[in-house]
């Protein structure tokens, strides 16, 4: 488990103070993913370089299974950083070096010996698929294999937390499918804590447990995924399950609906239209399991002249979470 209590980052720029991170506190339990999502200047790469300890905490505190790493120094600084195990969006390998020696490379520098290299070597290419490959040189290997030497180099410490930082965003859609199912792999069998800082929804979609949203240096939404797709017209929620825009037709009331779980099988709606005795326009839909929940994400229009309030009411008797849009929205 990794632990982020209160993290705070401010840079000084003369005399001016820049805080990139501003009260941060998350906690990830062992075996699962959690991701973290943010626009650009939201200080996802500040708190990647805070829990890898590149960059000193302003204040605040990190631990892995309960051992505080922000206040480690020097030679508990570097075993504390072995316990995070990083990749990247580019594997970052070196070129001279085969997949095997670019894999040993963490374990030479804290001198172990060559014998345990070799296995440890041989076990980690099979764990990411690698077998045949260890004397390729990053060169000769696709994106996807380059990455691979990138997941297996960074367990070569058997860390306890693997820190991902945009890592399918250089890969075509195959590869991040087959990227993503070996980090869950790896996740549930070395019972990994992870996270993964990405601007790719479907990265979340796909692999994460709980999610975050970072916001000018603060976490202002997170949860497991269903959870904060559950919650109708927020960011997290609107980003996970994307409407198309469409325009309405008349001047009927426009509600936004959103089924999960159970409701999104049942004919709601046809009840609704019944009981009110209207015709419903969808204007725009989406359904999508995510997390193991079904999701319906609806637009509908009602009839010009009909009152959106007791349908509204109906719905949310029904256990569907609904809100009007558009001018009825005020
Ligand atoms: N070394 C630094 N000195 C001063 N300000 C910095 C420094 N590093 C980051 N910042 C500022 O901290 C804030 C967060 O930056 P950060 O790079 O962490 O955002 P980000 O979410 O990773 O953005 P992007 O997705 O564009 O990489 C920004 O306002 C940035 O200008």
């Amino acid at each position: 488990m990794i632990t982020v209590s209160d993290l705070r980052k401010v840079y000084r720029q003369g005399n001016r103070e820049i805080v990139a991170l501003d009260g941060v506190s998350l906690e990830v339990p062992r075996g699962s993913i959690h991701g973290i999502v943010g626009h650009s200047g939201a200080g996802k790469s500040t708190l990647v370089r805070c829990l890898t300890l590149l960059d000193s905490p302003t204040s605040g505190s990190v631990s892995i299974n309960g051992a505080e790493l922000s206040s480690a120094r020097d030679a508990d600084l570097r075993s504390a950083r072995r316990r995070i195990g990083m990749i990247f969006q580019h594997a970052n390998l070196m070129d001279s070096r085969t997949t095997a020696q670019n894999v040993a490379h963490p374990l030479e520098i804290v001198n172990t010996s060559k014998d345990a290299i070799s296995t440890k070597v041989t076990e980690l290419l099979k764990l990411v698929g690698l077998e045949g490959f260890e004397n390729a040189y990053p060169s000769q290997l696709s994106g996807g294999q380059r990455q691979r030497v990138g997941i297996a180099r960074a367990l070569a410490s058997d860390p306890d937390v693997l820190l991902c930082d945009e890592p399918t965003s250089a890969l075509d859609p195959k590869t991040t499918e087959e990227i993503l199912v070996l980090i869950k792999d790896l996740t549930v069998r070395l019972q990994l804590t992870v996270l993964i800082i990405t601007h790719e929804m479907h990265v979340v979609k796909r692999v994460c447990d709980s999610v975050s949203l970072l916001s000018a240096g603060r976490i202002v939404e997170h949860g497991p995924l269903r959870d904060v797709a559950a919650k109708l017209g927020s960011e997290l929620s609107r980003t996970l399950l994307p409407l198309p825009s469409a325009e309405p037709l008349g001047t009927g009331a426009v509600l936004e609906i959103l089924f999960s779980g159970d409701t999104a099988s049942e004919p709601v709606l046809t009840s609704a239209a019944r009981r009110f005795n209207m015709d419903l326009n969808v204007l725009a839909g989406s359904v999508e399991t995510l997390a193991g929940t079904q999701f319906g994400h609806l637009r509908i229009q009602l009839p010009t002249g009909v009152n959106s309030s007791p349908v509204v009411e109906y719905l949310h008797s029904q256990g569907v979470s609904v809100r009007a849009t558009g001018k009825d929205a005020e």
